[in-house]
């Protein structure tokens, strides 16, 4: 179990080091566009749940989208603090 603070330097260091087989070096070389995709089909994903499935499901659906936001974020070079001061 990790938090999302601890997810984003998980996937930071994944960006800067660049480990053999990681899909989210994968996920960054695909570029802004395909990471943007990405988040759509999630969220798509976790409302179909949050209407359908069961709460298992959703927290999973909601856990993935968490991790195509911060790829995202990684792609476009935010911080946790660019989106932190607008909560
Ligand atoms: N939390 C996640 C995570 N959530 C979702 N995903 C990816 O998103 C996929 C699920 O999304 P989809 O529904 O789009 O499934 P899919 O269509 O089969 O996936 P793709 O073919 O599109 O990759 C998973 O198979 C993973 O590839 C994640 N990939 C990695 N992490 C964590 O990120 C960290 C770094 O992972 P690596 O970069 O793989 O080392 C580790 O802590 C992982 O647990």
């Amino acid at each position: 179990m990790k938090t999302f603070d601890e997810l984003f330097a998980e996937l930071s260091d994944r960006q800067r080091s660049r480990p053999e087989g990681s899909g989210t070096v994968a996920a960054l070389d695909a570029g802004v566009h395909a990471q943007g995709k990405k988040v759509l089909e999630e969220a798509g994903e976790v409302w179909i749940a949050a209407e359908h499935e069961s709460d298992e499901r959703l927290a999973e659906e909601i856990s993935q989208l968490l991790y195509r936001l911060q790829v995202l974020m990684l792609g476009r070079g935010l911080g946790l603090d660019d989106v932190y001061r607008h909560l």
